[in-house]
Order: structure tokens, then C-alpha cells, then sequence
């Protein structure tokens, strides 16, 4: 029988770190980020947004021109330069049918690298083939697309049983760590590792909680991969704590309705109180 392990805050606070007296801003993680486009330029800002908020010493941004203003105009502590980092965040508000072809070129080269890569929405049909240590955040209808590409059976599964075994097929058959999104989030690695996140709201169904969870994912990562080498594997309890700081910020973003930039708010009162010894599903 598979076994599931249900993701928890003790399970969080384990990946996280408080900064110390020998920190700087390079130890404490570099996320690069290639995300946004002129049709979707707020989902550039919320990944952003939401990677600072989750604590992390540097953003890189270097996506195009409109969003790369936008990303600065909420955030001036971004650096547009390019430079060294410790993970990519890619995808997230852009579509692979409008991409132009120098950014494949330019996104190909960090899908055959060594530094992981967060791979979310329009750059999930580049999954097939990269080498690079990947994680990728699909909500149903991409997973199902992605599953496609890779030659798996592309239904829709329903059934959270379903949903698992769907994931960590897409783990084994790629080599990838898989971040299922939904309101019981599952995650797979492809050493057949499972576990599932219950720790949203409802409420979180609205248009660019993805984008954040992705900013998210991309900051725990380059945080973790400044201290480590990550391998794909080691990908998977990350992508477990990004899902619960997430879901956990939805919740303590509300109760009522809430805004995807409300969720990137909200990071670092959870992020505060897992490191402070409490647990937020005990609220
Ligand atoms: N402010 C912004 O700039 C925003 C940009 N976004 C970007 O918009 C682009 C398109 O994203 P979409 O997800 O709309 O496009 P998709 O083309 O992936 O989704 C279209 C279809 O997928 C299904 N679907 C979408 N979300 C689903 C879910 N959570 N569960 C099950 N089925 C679902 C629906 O049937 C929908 O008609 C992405 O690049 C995304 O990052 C969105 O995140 C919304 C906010
Ligand atoms: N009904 C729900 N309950 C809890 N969480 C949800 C629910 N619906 C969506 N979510 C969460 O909200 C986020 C939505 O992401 P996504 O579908 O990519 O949206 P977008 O593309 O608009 O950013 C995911 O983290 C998902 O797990």
C-alpha cells in the first residue's frame, strides 16, 4: 500500500530558517525569476511579491519590460540585473503559444542546468527533456496537458486517490517533483515519496493565488538551495512546505473573501509564528 504522509507545520518549520548574526543577503538565497508577459503582467508582481514575503535575500526579476516596471513599482528592492542565483522561478503569467522564441531558447538553458527550476503554468510544455532538478505547480488542466506531452494517459482525475496516483505517476515517468494544486494539494516525488497539504480555504479560488504559490515555492527553494545542493527529490518536501505556508496564509488572509495579493500579505505571519514555535492549524 502507498504510503501518504500528511503534511504538517512541524514538517514546515523543519525546511525554514531564521536568519543569524553570520547572514547576508547572498546566504540567505537568490530566487531568478522569468515570469509575466504583456498579457499577464500581474502574475509577475504577485510571484515576486509573495517570494519576498516569504523571506529570502534576494529577488532577481528579469522578465519583460511591462511587468519588470510593474514588478518594481510595488517592490524597488528587486534587482533587474542579471546575476548569480540559487533556483528559477519560471512560467507563471505567460503562455507558451505567444512566447517568443529567444525566451525558449533562454528558459531551455535553465531547464538543462543545474540550478533548480519552480515550473509553473506557460512553461510546463517545456518540461519534457530538461535534466535540471524541476519541480512543477500544475492545477488539474495543466497536469493534464503536461501528462499529454509526457505520453500518460491524459485523463482527469477527480477522486484525491485518483489525484495521487496521477501525480506520482507523473514523478516516476518525468523525474520531476510534482506540486498538484487544488484544495488538498498532493505532492509526489519521483522516488514515489507522497504527501498531501489540507490547509487552504475555499476562498483561495481566485485568479492569481497560483502565482503566488509559485513566488512562494521559488523563495523556500533558493533559500534552501543556498544552504545545499537539491536534487529533484529533495524538491518535494519543499514544494509540501510552500503548499501549507500558502494555505495558511489564505486562511489567515480572510476569514472572508480574500485577493491573491492578500496571500502574499499574509506569508510572513505564518512564516513568524511556524518559527516561533506555534502551529497555525491549531487557530
Ligand atoms: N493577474 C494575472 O496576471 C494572472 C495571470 N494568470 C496566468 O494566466 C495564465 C492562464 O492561466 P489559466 O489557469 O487561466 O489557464 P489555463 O489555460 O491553464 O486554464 C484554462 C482552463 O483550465 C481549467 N482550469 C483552470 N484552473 C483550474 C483549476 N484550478 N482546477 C481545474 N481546472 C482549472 C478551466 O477549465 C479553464 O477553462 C497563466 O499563465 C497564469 O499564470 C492567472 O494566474 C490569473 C492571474
Ligand atoms: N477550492 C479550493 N480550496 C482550497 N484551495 C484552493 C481551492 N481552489 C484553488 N485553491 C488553491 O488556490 C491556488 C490556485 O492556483 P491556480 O489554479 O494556479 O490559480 P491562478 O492560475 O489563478 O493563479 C492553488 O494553490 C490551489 O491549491
Amino acid at each position: 500500500m502507498v504510503e501518504i504522509h500528511e503534511w504538517d507545520a512541524r514538517d514546515t518549520v523543519a525546511l525554514l530558517r531564521k536568519p543569524t548574526a553570520d547572514d547576508h543577503k547572498y546566504s540567505r538565497g537568490v530566487l531568478g525569476v522569468r515570469t509575466g508577459s504583456q498579457e499577464y503582467p500581474g502574475a509577475a508582481v504577485l510571484g515576486v511579491e509573495a517570494a519576498w514575503r516569504t523571506g529570502i535575500g534576494m529577488v532577481r526579476y528579469l522578465g519583460p519590460e511591462r511587468p519588470a516596471d510593474l514588478v518594481l513599482q510595488r517592490r524597488p528592492e528587486t534587482v533587474t540585473a542579471p546575476g548569480r542565483v540559487q533556483a528559477w522561478l519560471i512560467g507563471s503569467g505567460t503562455d507558451a503559444a505567444t512566447r517568443p522564441a529567444a525566451e525558449t531558447a533562454r528558459l531551455g538553458e535553465l531547464l538543462q542546468g543545474d540550478l533548480p527550476v519552480v515550473v509553473d503554468a506557460g512553461a510546463l510544455d517545456l518540461v519534457p527533456g530538461a535534466t535540471a532538478p524541476l519541480v512543477v505547480t500544475p492545477h488539474q488542466s495543466e497536469h493534464a496537458r503536461l501528462r499529454g506531452l509526457l505520453g500518460l494517459d491524459d485523463v482527469t482525475p477527480t477522486s484525491l486517490a485518483d489525484r495521487i496516483e496521477a501525480a506520482r505517476e507523473t514523478a516516476a515517468a518525468a523525474g520531476i517533483a510534482v506540486l498538484l494544486k487544488g484544495a488538498e494539494t498532493v505532492v509526489a516525488a519521483p522516488d514515489g515519496w507522497t504527501a498531501v497539504v489540507r490547509a487552504g480555504t475555499g476562498w483561495l479560488a481566485t485568479a492569481g493565488t497560483g502565482d503566488v504559490l509559485g513566488g512562494i515555492l521559488g523563495a523556500v527553494v533558493a533559500a534552501r538551495g543556498a544552504q545545499r545542493d537539491l536534487d529533484a527529490a529533495a524538491l518535494a518536501p519543499l514544494a509540501a512546505a510552500a503548499a501549507y505556508i500558502h494555505g495558511h496564509a489564505g486562511r489567515g488572509a480572510g476569514p472572508g473573501p480574500i485577493t491573491a495579493l492578500d496571500v502574499a500579505e499574509a506569508v510572513p505571519a505564518v512564516i513568524d509564528e511556524l518559527l516561533s514555535g506555534g502551529d497555525p492549524a491549531a487557530r
